[in-house]
């Protein structure tokens, strides 16, 4: 039986930039990502992800300015766990980002990634979310680096997805 952790998964936009976080320590250490993490229990998926942003860098957001673009899922054969991660954007935001115990933020040129320092999927889905798509993505890893298998799909609505999925 495989176990459903859900995420979030934050990217703060600006013009042609993207923030992104240079991850400290954990899951994902030595990669830029956007902000996200575990969401708690009695804890809203919107909650969590306004959460994670402001302790990750720094920056406040209202639930309202978060659009919910993607829904991802990771596993990593040998795991028992699948990662369900609910991906935000936004480009109305608080504050200035800073460095944190877990991220280093930077503003990047949406053309001038660092992919080579991120998770590969990044490369496959990315280009749906600069083409402002919403999406359904699966990829199977094998460890951290491979990618086994991935599906991926465009979605008219993350609302009749969720409620065909019935989440
Ligand atoms: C496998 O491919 C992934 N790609 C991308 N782009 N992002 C991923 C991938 N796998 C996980 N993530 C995201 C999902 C979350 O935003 C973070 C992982 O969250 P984390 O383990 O850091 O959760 P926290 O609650 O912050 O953990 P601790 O406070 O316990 O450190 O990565």
């Amino acid at each position: 039986m495989v176990l459903r952790k859900v995420y979030t998964l934050v990217f703060v936009r600006k013009e042609n930039q993207i923030l992104l976080g240079y991850k400290k320590r954990g899951f994902g250490m030595n990669k830029w990502n956007g902000f996200g993490g575990k969401v708690e229990p009695n804890e809203s998926i919107l909650d969590a992800a306004i959460r994670e942003l402001n302790e990750e860098c720094g920056l406040t957001v209202e639930t309202t300015d978060l659009k919910n673009l993607a829904h991802l899922e990771f596993t990593f054969t040998g795991e028992p766990v699948m990662m369900d991660c609910r991906v935000f954007s936004t480009n109305i935001f608080n504050g200035t980002p800073i460095e944190t115990e877990e991220m280093l933020p930077r503003w990047f040129q949406i053309d001038q990634l660092p992919f080579d320092n991120m998770w590969p999927d990044d490369r496959i889905w990315f280009p749906y979310m600069f083409k402002n798509k919403l999406f359904y993505g699966k990829f199977n890893f094998n460890g951290v680096d491979t990618i086994l298998n991935y599906k991926i799909r465009e979605l008219e609505s993350m609302e009749e997805y969720y409620n065909e999925k019935g989440d």
